[in-house]
């Protein structure tokens, strides 16, 4: 897949093209690309993202996001899809009439088709709509919500409310794959290792975090698989972080990763993080984290590692 900036794009061939931010690329967005893959051979296929997420721009907002734009480009070049055209969002581009939106970045394209969401809106104040599209020359599909359960939709926002309520089976089932992070190891209060339980204190970046608590994990170190039970918090039971942390205590490994990258899978929440009166009371409970954890966790590990290529 080539990523191609929309400042810099000629293509010639006609295209079939999917149009969003796609924050999380879950079961709504694969809809949109799924049927734009279904045109694979008849036209080159491509979707057209943001580098920014608009109300960033727009509202000056620290955005954490489901999904990185590194992320984003892993996945759909696995799903085969040819380019990814990415505009560079900025205030000027969100003041843009749907119409100089349209003419900028879609009728410079040989678009044969347009694949969108029901809701799809764009330019100045979202005040361009399907109704716009529907008037240009390349053909339209509008594709219907996926929807949750009876009344809600999957959306980005519906995956981070049930991040924010520690359900992260449900996550990974709206996400059409389980919800990993990937970051650098970095240095932590160096008191794991004292305690018998060392951690990854792993660099999360901007990405968006579930309920703080205990997670049943699968880590990638070194393209080797391992189970880790993860914590996300503020430690409180010492109380001398002013980030959330995000940290791994990895099973049956015994080396130092420091700068290296890791990639941390979230397959199932264990415990709320609790306040322990000292060492030994943190201790015990990590003892029985890991017992039970590493039971559970061994068919999680058995699938992840039959699932990658
Ligand atoms: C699986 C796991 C569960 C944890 N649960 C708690 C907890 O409930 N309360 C707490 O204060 N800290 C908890 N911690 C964080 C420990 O306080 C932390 O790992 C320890 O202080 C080491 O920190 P360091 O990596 O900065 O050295 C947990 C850590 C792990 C790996
Ligand atoms: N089983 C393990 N799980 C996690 N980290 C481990 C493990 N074994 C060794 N380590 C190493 O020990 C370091 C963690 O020790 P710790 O005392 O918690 O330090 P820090 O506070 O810097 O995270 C890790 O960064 C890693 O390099």
């Amino acid at each position: 897949m080539k990523v191609i900036k929309m400042e810099e794009v000629h293509l010639t061939e006609p295209l079939s093209l999917a149009i969003g931010f796609f924050d999380g690329l879950h079961l709504g967005h694969m809809s949109l690309i799924n049927e734009v893959l279904k045109y694979k051979g008849e036209t080159k296929t491509a979707v057209m993202s943001f580098d920014v997420h608009p109300l960033c721009v727009l509202k000056g907002e620290k955005r954490q996001s489901i999904i990185t734009l590194e992320e984003k480009k892993e996945l759909l070049e696995e799903m085969g899809i040819d380019y990814l055209l990415v505009i560079h969002f900025t205030k000027e581009v969100a003041a843009l009439s749907p119409q100089a939106f349209i003419d900028e970045y879609l009728n410079k394209l040989p678009l044969k088709r347009l694949v969108c969401g029901y809701d799809f809106h764009f330019g100045d104040h979202n005040s361009g709509s399907i109704e716009d599209l529907k008037k240009q020359s390349f053909e339209l599909i509008v594709k219907n919500a996926v929807m949750y359960n009876e009344t809600e939709k999957v959306s980005s926002t519906l995956i981070k409310k049930l991040m924010d309520q520690g359900m992260i089976e449900e996550v990974n089932t709206l996400l059409g794959r389980p919800y990993k992070v990937k970051g650098t190891v970095i240095h932590g209060k160096q008191r794991g290792r004292l305690i018998g339980f060392p951690t990854l204190n792993i660099d999360y970046g901007m990405k968006y975090l579930p309920k703080r608590g205990v997670y049943g994990t699968i880590v990638e170190i070194n393209h080797q698989y391992y189970i880790g039970m993860a914590n996300i918090g503020m430690n409180p039971t010492f109380n001398d972080i002013n980030r959330l942390s995000l940290e791994v205590n990895v099973f049956d490994f015994d080396e130092d990763v420091y700068g290296k990258e890791v990639e941390v899978t979230f397959c199932l929440y264990k415990r709320e993080e609790t306040v322990f009166n000292g060492l030994e009371g943190l201790k015990t409970q990590l003892t029985e984290d890991r017992k039970y954890l590493s039971q559970v966790m061994k068919k999680y590990l058995t699938l992840y590692k039959n699932n990658v290529k």
